[in-house]
């Protein structure tokens, strides 16, 4: 029998079958979220499927931060429903900050919470970011970069099946911010979960993710599926197409006025958030 030879988008399906999938899924059925007078994020329904790889974007204050919060568990929803298929310690969140323990050396802060008989685990974990010879390290010995890795260190020692970064990347250098872009990636292909990415960055979210959606006046304004094949070349001009495209959406919508208060909640539903096990 010959080679077989597939599209760009063939590819793409046929690798995304032969991964491990481990990942929880994610509902969200009209899940909305009022500050006083302000509501951030209205009905939002959403189906994410098991090791789904999601980016959101939108302008700042659209409420990108505030619907990952709900998800993690951070803050609670004023209307709809959200599940997530798994129990509240498969959700893992990193942010933009690593938050790291100053007073622990790095590898207490990796095994915070766990066992002692998990510190191999995390000396594992800590090898596979490749900093295994930091671990006597204290956090305030590490460059930015570093400690991010920490922090991913952190939240996948615990082998989440739903790990939200919340533009972990941001406040890195742009050679270091693509290092970890890729390693965020293998690290995702290698362990399945469903992972959510909240970025300003439309770049990094056609490199990674399989799906990109755009909030927009608190709701779902984009919701674009990328088919390229991975790891992605940012150079193609099928990457620059979608590229240009979601920047193009995203600079239509008009500016976020910060006084702008709106629409009566007193009628909406109760928040309610479960995990299905
Ligand atoms: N705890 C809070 N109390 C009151 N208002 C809040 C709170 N958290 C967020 N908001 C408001 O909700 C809106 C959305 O904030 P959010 O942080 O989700 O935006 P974002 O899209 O993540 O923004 P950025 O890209 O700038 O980080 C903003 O108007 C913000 O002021």
């Amino acid at each position: 029998m010959g080679a077989m030879y597939f599209s760009p988008e063939e590819n793409s399906e046929v690798r995304a079958a032969e991964r491990v999938i481990n990942g929880a899924a994610v509902t969200l059925r009209g899940v909305g979220k009022t500050f006083g007078e302000r509501r951030v994020l209205k009905g939002i329904d959403l189906d994410i499927r098991p090791g789904e790889f999601v980016a959101i974007v939108g302008r700042s204050g659209c409420g990108k931060s505030t619907l990952l919060r709900l998800l993690a568990g951070l803050d609670a929803a004023s209307e709809g429903a959200l599940k997530i298929d798994g129990s509240a310690d498969d959700v893992r969140i990193m942010f933009q900050d690593a938050r790291l323990l100053p007073w622990k050396r790095v590898i207490d802060n990796v095994s915070l919470g766990l066992a002692p008989a998990f510190r191999r685990r995390a000396r594992e974990v800590l090898a596979r970011v490749g900093l295994a010879d930091r671990e006597r390290d204290w956090p305030a010995q590490l460059s930015g970069g570093q400690r991010q890795r920490i922090a991913l260190s952190r939240a996948l020692v615990h082998s989440p099946r739903l790990l939200l970064l919340d533009e972990p990347l941001g406040a890195l250098d742009a050679l270091t911010r693509i290092e970890m872009q890729q390693l965020i990636e293998s690290l995702w292909q290698e362990q399945g979960f469903t992972a959510i990415l909240v970025t300003h960055d439309v770049q990094e979210a056609v490199a990674l993710a399989d799906r990109v959606l755009l909030i927009e006046d608190g709701a779902v304004a984009l919701d674009l599926d990328i088919r390229l094949a991975r790891p992605r070349e940012r150079a193609s001009t099928g990457f620059s197409a979608y590229e240009a495209r979601i920047l193009q959406r995203v600079l239509e919508a008009p500016p976020i006025e910060p006084s702008a208060t709106s629409h009566d909640v007193r009628t909406s539903g109760i928040a309610h958030i479960s995990f299905a096990i």
